[in-house]
């Protein structure tokens, strides 16, 4: 079995102050692993729609209570995309910190997900874990040692494998729904697009958007990426450099945070597609996008193709064509959030937190 290392080296530590506002979480456990003796944090924010589903993040951390204040936040974040994807699964997230200075081997690696496989089961199914930033497919098999609910397992091991094909997809149908929205017409072809990230999601969705004739610009903080460039005929630029190129359309694919005020003053684009989760470094900035008339297609509606992946296909009987339609349906939600954002002069964040709460509302 290969394991994938957590990054020796994350490209960045993340920071994030706890709210002042009590959490609305329904569970939140906080456990030191006890044969990694890393901090791990389940938030199980809403099991409202179903049993809780969310990613395991395996990152660096100045201080565990950034850690804390990550998984508060993404957790809310996965009760918001799971509901407006119209899945009847709740919001969940849990992280594993690494302090800083420590790098995990292959066995302080395994360690952690066995350690992350007890927090999951001790939740009695509460929570259903899968793989996210610093975690992979074959992670998740070691959780799965100690653990039922766990989701995209490789598929040598019976489970669906990794879910960026499906939300490269869906992020593939929502830039088309903003085009139409914008311009009036879907079509790629001459269209200028700046794709900031070329990962998993990114690279695939640059491979597609140069299939179909597109204009690209492109960036990463990993040098090496600059190979794929040169094979689609991209322009590369530098990281910090991306949101300043004048384009039809910015795609973020790397982190999240990178939509601050001043990225929305600099950026020279009609409008905002991607796939990183919690683009808006504040939810103020979705107001901010507004005035300056760039639309901006929430991310986690963006980026839902993922989770309706790990949902849809790992049912028994799942079948692709069905598959296939509900993903081809985050584009539909695109674009009904854009047009109802206009309608009622609104952010589009409100419009796609109306589309949640109103599912939400309906399970009460
Ligand atoms: N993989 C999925 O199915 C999935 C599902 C939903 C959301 N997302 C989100 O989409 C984003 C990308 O996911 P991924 O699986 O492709 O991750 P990845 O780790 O494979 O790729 C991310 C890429 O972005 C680059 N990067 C990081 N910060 C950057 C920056 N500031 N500027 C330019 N490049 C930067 C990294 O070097 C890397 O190549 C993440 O925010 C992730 O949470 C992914």
């Amino acid at each position: 079995m290969t394991i994938t290392h957590a990054p020796a080296t994350p490209a960045a530590e993340v920071s994030a102050a706890l709210p002042t506002e009590a959490p609305e979480h329904e569970r939140v456990l906080i456990t030191r692993g006890p044969r990694s003796g890393l901090t791990i944090i389940v938030a199980v924010h809403s099991t409202r729609l179903g049993q809780a589903l969310g990613g395991a993040r395996l990152w660096r951390y100045g201080h565990w209570t950034d850690a804390l204040a990550d998984a508060l936040r993404l957790s809310q974040a996965m009760t918001m995309k799971n509901a407006a994807a119209g899945l009847a699964r709740g919001g969940g997230k849990s992280v594993i910190a690494i302090p800083r200075g420590v790098s995990l081997d292959e066995r302080a690696t395994r360690d952690a997900m066995l350690d992350l496989g007890d927090a999951v089961e001790s939740l009695g199914g509460a929570y259903m874990t899968a793989e996210d930033v610093g975690t992979s497919a074959e992670l998740m098999a070691v959780v799965h040692e100690r653990t039922e609910h766990v989701c995209g397992l490789p598929a040598e091991q019976g489970g669906v494998g990794e879910p960026a094909d499906a939300t490269a997809a869906g992020v593939y149908a929502s830039i088309l729904a903003t085009l139409g929205h914008v311009f009036g017409s879907a079509g790629v072809s001459g269209r200028h697009f700046v794709v900031a990230g070329l990962g998993q999601v990114g690279g695939r969705l640059a491979r597609s958007l140069a299939a179909a004739g597109a204009r690209l610009t492109v960036t990463d903080v990993a040098g090496a990426k600059r190979a794929l460039a040169d094979e689609l005929g991209a322009i590369w630029v530098e990281p910090e450099e991306a949101h300043l190129v004048e384009a039809d359309v910015f795609v973020p694919c790397g982190l999240g945070g990178v939509l601050t005020h001043d990225v929305v003053d600099a950026l020279r684009v009609r409008a905002v597609v991607g796939a990183a989760n919690n683009q808006l470094a504040s939810r103020d900035v979705a107001g901010h996008l507004t005035e300056r008339r760039i639309v901006w297609a929430p991310d986690f509606v963006v980026n839902a193709g993922g989770v309706i992946y790990l949902d849809v296909a790992g049912m028994p009987g799942a079948d692709q064509a069905a598959l296939d339609a509900r993903i081809a349906g985050i584009g539909d939600t695109v674009a009904s959030v854009l047009r109802s954002a206009e309608e009622h002069g609104t952010t589009t964040l409100a419009a796609a937190e109306r589309i949640a709460r109103e599912r939400l509302d309906a399970a009460r």
